[in-house]
């Protein structure tokens, strides 16, 4: 898919949906009457939304096009993704893009949001994890693959600039569960508990999470 136009160019949030292919959990375990798709993509930044409210238990199943009951309403986004977009094409269109300003030392967050089982996990972290991540085809997440690109492209940096360049590079695993901050790699018997506050200059601070040096992607995803 090629990379969407969008107001993304002036703002620093952008929002990209993701709809969610039927799977066959939800053929089992959700009741037949329940089952219909509400949402249809109908452009690369705009989706339509079914409200006709699902018929109740016993009720008579509904004509399949009753357009007089039928309530669509519209909604915009920065990008939409339909049900058949793959792993590689919402890296592609989403994290890619923040990689170079990333390693420039801008900070960056991609943030996944919704419900349970809509996707969070599967888009952001995957599966095939001990794939090659700049293989389009396979079903590597955003993580593995942005954590690669980020080493390919200091590796890069370094070559063009040579010895007056150098990165380290530091990464931190922090669990936020119900309202505590949890360090995921606090050393054994450690503390493990974050407080998160600002400072005057308004920089946020992780007070007491432990940060580990890595240099490699095979490293980051141990
Ligand atoms: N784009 C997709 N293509 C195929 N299967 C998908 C896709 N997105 C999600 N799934 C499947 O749907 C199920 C639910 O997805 P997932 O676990 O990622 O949801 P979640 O939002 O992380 O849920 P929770 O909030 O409950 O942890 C999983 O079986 C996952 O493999």
């Amino acid at each position: 898919m090629a990379p969407q136009p969008s107001s993304a160019a002036s703002t620093s949030v952008q929002v990209a949906l993701r709809i969610r292919p039927t799977t066959s959990q939800d053929l089992t375990s959700i009741p037949t009457r329940f089952q219909r798709n509400v949402i249809t993509a109908v452009s690369n930044t705009t989706v339509s939304v079914d409200a006709t409210p699902s018929p109740g238990p016993g009720a008579p199943a509904a004509p399949v096009s009753s357009a007089s009951n039928s309530k669509k309403q519209m909604f915009t986004f920065d990008q939409v993704h339909s049900p058949d977009t793959t792993q590689y094409e919402m890296f592609v269109t989403t994290a890619q893009p923040l990689i170079s300003r990333f390693v420039e030392g801008f900070n960056c967050t991609i943030l996944a949001y919704g419900q349970t089982s809509s996707g969070k996990t599967f888009t952001m972290t995957g599966i095939d994890l001990d794939a090659d991540p700049s293989d389009p085809n396979n079903g590597m997440g955003i993580i593995p693959r942005a954590v690669s690109t980020i080493f390919a492209r200091c590796r890069e940096l370094k070559e063009e600039r040579g010895s007056t360049w150098n990165y380290s590079i530091r990464g931190s695993y922090i669990e936020l569960y119900n309202e505590d901050l949890i360090d995921l790699l606090a050393e054994s018997g450690g503390k493990r508990d974050v407080q998160i506050r600002e400072d005057k200059q308004g920089h946020i601070i992780w007070e007491g999470l432990r940060e580990v040096n890595v240099r490699s992607a095979t490293e980051v995803m141990k």
